[in-house]
């Protein structure tokens, strides 16, 4: 299906995989896609979008130095914003930041390696914008931020404090005489650290800091800050900014940190739809619910899950199709050496990423079009459904972050040496997304949120009170007892639920038992914290299982009987998959017994093989084009030591045949002159 242009001869191992692909790849890219118009679109904005005149690296990225990456990274940032600016909003307006904010998302992959400095405008200032301010002053903020008149980021975590939002330090006190704030760092540990695009690019961010007036602290509101002259660039004075240095990944997002001398800003810039400041320094909350100005960090999890479903699709279809060209070893003696596709441990490492892919991407779509529920009712001063949504989010915030860098982790063991080669793409995929478990809410302390929500739901259940949809089951499961076994997916996704309640019911005795002991109910929370993770993964990996199969089957009604039997394939491969890995769980709350677990092996045993023939069409049919790839290993023609060898030729040490150091150091060694 990839158009991809230039193409030379395709490897013969990888052209006979997809002769022998049981689908037709193209309708399983329009059910990923959400139908066949949006691939059209996506099509389109890719065509218009990756051309060779704006891509072209002369030296690749990861040879250069780090300041000269981050100036490459801007110049591309630019030429990219400009695109989003002129041409890219007639598809779709302000929707841009809506579905097709995933499709501009994908191109941006092949501007930048690592992160364009301008992610967080686009995916965090302009939405703060849109969630936090009224509508006047999103009328004069808005416009300024889509022409990128203004350039931005959002500075919440500081040196001392990122997950517990409360103990900011930072300072906004209102003066009624001037009708400005004051923002101010009283410590080291209150300066803003790690803000994307802070250190060299932004001139506005938005700081959340401690609001005071009238001598009371009203807790942490957002502000609107310029930091910058928009002529010169320099720091406004009162104002400490830089980089923060090297890190794992995101090496071209300039992070950077932030600090405060008494520095004013006018009062409306405070971000005023869930509060205000009147002239006087009176304080009105218009938020009923409490935590509406956590609503960006609320946006940002439901677009990380599709985040690392899609880089995911990436590192499967790099791995996928370099096991496809790659041959080694021998299975019997004398025979020729097989693709390492053919060795099952190498399709278990592999066909459970391209299910997880799925899974995410379709739980991901679900997560967001009950978002839009969410914020439908907002709008119309409903907030009842926010907490249920805050622990859905948070969980599978956690859950689809973790294991999507740990299944790119394993697509990168799965090339071997290559795997470790920059040009492969895998090292970068992974730094990035390793980072999306800790950044907006680290794993265990989202867990920790949703394990609230649970244990506050497993009561309501106790006491009769009808329960919201994701904790419906805890009815069901009420009583105490092993959920009976059977081996359908439906009967697995039915004991994955009745895992989760079983262990939310052992957290919450534990929990009692340890008050009884006469411990707080804090310390008692706090000693059962491990089992209450373990609740809320649990919990998570139901909600992902009954997603991913219900909507897998509903979106296959229609479709070709190939396309269904693949798709009902990877579904149960996936459901097998997390029956195995949690199978102590299932012994412990479900009536599972040894000869279940034997045919639940065997059963995946024989998924694997089924879905052999078919691994390079499911993923062609991520359809991820070559530029967005930017993999040596993982390109559709498969020409994979050629292109290896291409990229190593391009390395600057390889510019001249003898390098100085050989002069000043190693020649004086040998010579025993050093
Ligand atoms: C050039 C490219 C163009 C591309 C186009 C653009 C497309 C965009 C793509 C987007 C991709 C994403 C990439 C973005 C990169 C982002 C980089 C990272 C940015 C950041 O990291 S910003 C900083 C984020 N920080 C955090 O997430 C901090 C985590 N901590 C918290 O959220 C809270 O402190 C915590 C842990 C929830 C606790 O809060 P606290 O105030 O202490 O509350 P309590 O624990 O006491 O709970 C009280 C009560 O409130 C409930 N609660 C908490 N949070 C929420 C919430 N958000 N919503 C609703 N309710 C909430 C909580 O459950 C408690 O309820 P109870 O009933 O139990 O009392
Ligand atoms: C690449 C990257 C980009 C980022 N970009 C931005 C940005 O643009 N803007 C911004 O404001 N921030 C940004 N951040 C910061 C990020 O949001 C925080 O690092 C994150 O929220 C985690 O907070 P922390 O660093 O304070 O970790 P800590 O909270 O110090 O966590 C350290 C450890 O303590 C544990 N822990 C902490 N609290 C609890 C608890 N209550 N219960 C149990 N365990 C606990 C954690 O699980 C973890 O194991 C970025 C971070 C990264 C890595």
């Amino acid at each position: 299906m990839s158009d991809n242009k230039g193409v030379r001869r395709v490897n013969e191992d990888l052209a006979r995989e997809r002769a022998n692909c049981s689908f037709d790849v193209r309708e399983i890219t329009f059910l990923l896609d959400g139908g066949e118009n949006n691939t059209i679109t996506r099509k389109k904005i890719e065509d218009f979008t990756l051309t060779d005149e704006l891509l072209s690296d002369k030296v690749p990225d990861e040879c250069l130095s780090p300041k000269e990456k981050y100036e490459n990274a801007v110049r591309k940032s630019c030429l990219f914003g400009k695109l989003v600016k002129d041409k890219l909003l007639e598809f779709g307006g302000l929707e841009t930041f809506g579905p097709n904010s995933f499709v501009l998302r994908r191109i941006a992959d092949a501007f930048f390696k690592e992160i364009s400095p301008l992610l967080l405008h686009l995916g965090m200032f302009v939405p703060t914008i849109l969630g936090q301010c009224t509508a006047e002053q999103q009328s004069e903020w808005l416009p300024r931020a889509l022409s990128m008149q203004v350039i931005g980021t959002y500075a919440q975590t500081e040196l001392g404090h990122g997950t517990f939002i409360r103990g900011l330090e930072t300072t906004a006190t209102y003066d009624p005489e001037t009708e400005e704030f004051v923002l101010h760092s009283p410590t080291l540990s209150s300066f803003k650290w790690w803000a994307g695009g802070l250190g060299k690019t932004v001139n506005h961010c938005i700081v959340v800091a401690q609001l005071h007036t009238k001598g009371q602290c009203h807790g942490t509101h957002p502000f609107i800050v310029q930091i910058r002259d928009l002529e010169t660039h320099q720091p406004l004075p009162g104002i400490k900014v830089g980089e923060i240095g090297p890190k794992l990944g995101f090496n071209t997002a300039d992070n950077g940190f932030l600090g405060f001398d008494k520095y004013r800003i006018p009062r409306m810039n405070m971000m005023m739809k869930n509060a205000q400041i009147l002239k006087d320094g009176t304080y009105v909350k218009l938020d009923r619910h409490g935590k509406m100005t956590y609503g960006t960090m609320v946006f940002i999890r439901v677009m990380v899950v599709n985040e690392v479903a899609f880089n995911l699709a990436k590192a499967a279809t790099i791995a996928v199709r370099y096991s496809a060209v790659r041959r080694q070893s021998e299975k019997k003696p004398g025979e020729p050496e097989p693709q390492i596709l053919d060795y099952v441990t190498q399709q278990h490492k592999l066909f459970i990423c391209i299910a997880t892919a799925h899974a995410l991407q379709l739980t991901s779509d679900w997560l967001w079009r009950t978002f839009s529920g969410v914020v439908t009712d907002i709008k119309h001063g409903k907030t009842d459904s926010l907490p249920e949504f805050h622990a859905l989010s948070s969980c599978l915030k956690a859950i689809s972050t973790s294991d999507a860098a740990l299944l790119i982790e394993q697509c990168r063991h799965s090339c071997g040496g290559h795997g470790y080669m920059m040009s492969s793409n895998l090292p970068l995929i992974y730094s990035f997304v390793t980072a999306t478990r800790t950044y907006e809410g680290d794993y265990t302390v989202l867990l920790l949120q949703t394990a609230r929500f649970l244990i506050k739901a497993w009561e309501q259940a106790e006491a009769g009170k009808p329960l919201t949809p994701t904790v419906s089951y805890l009815t069901k499961y009420f009583k105490d007892g092993r959920v009976p076994w059977d081996s359908t997916s439906e009967g697995i996704v039915n004991a994955a639920y009745g895992v989760a309640a079983g262990k939310i019911s052992a957290c919450v005795k534990s929990i009692r038992n340890r008050v009884k002991t006469g411990l707080s109910y804090e310390d008692a929370w706090d000693l059962t914290t491990v089992q209450l993770v373990a609740a809320a993964e649990a919990h998570c990996r139901a909600v992902i299982c009954d997603v991913y199969r219900s909507e897998a089957v509903r979106l296959t009604e229609k479709s070709s009987p190939n396309v269904r039997a693949v798709m009902r394939q990877l579904t149960t491969l996936y459901l097998h998959y997390w029956a195995l890995e949690r199978i102590g769980d299932l012994l412990r709350y479900s009536a599972v017994s040894e000869e279940d677990v034997v045919a639940l092996q065997q059963k995946y045993e024989e998924l694997l093989a089924l879905i052999r023939p078919d691994a390079v069409g499911l993923v062609d049919a991520f359809d991820i084009r070559d530029e967005i790839l930017n993999s040596t290993l993982g390109a559709y023609d498969g020409r994979v030591y050629e292109r290896l060898m291409e990229e190593a030729l391009k390395s600057p040490l390889n510019a001249e045949p003898v390098n100085r150091s050989f002069h000043m150091y190693l020649k004086p060694l040998m010579q025993g002159k050093l």
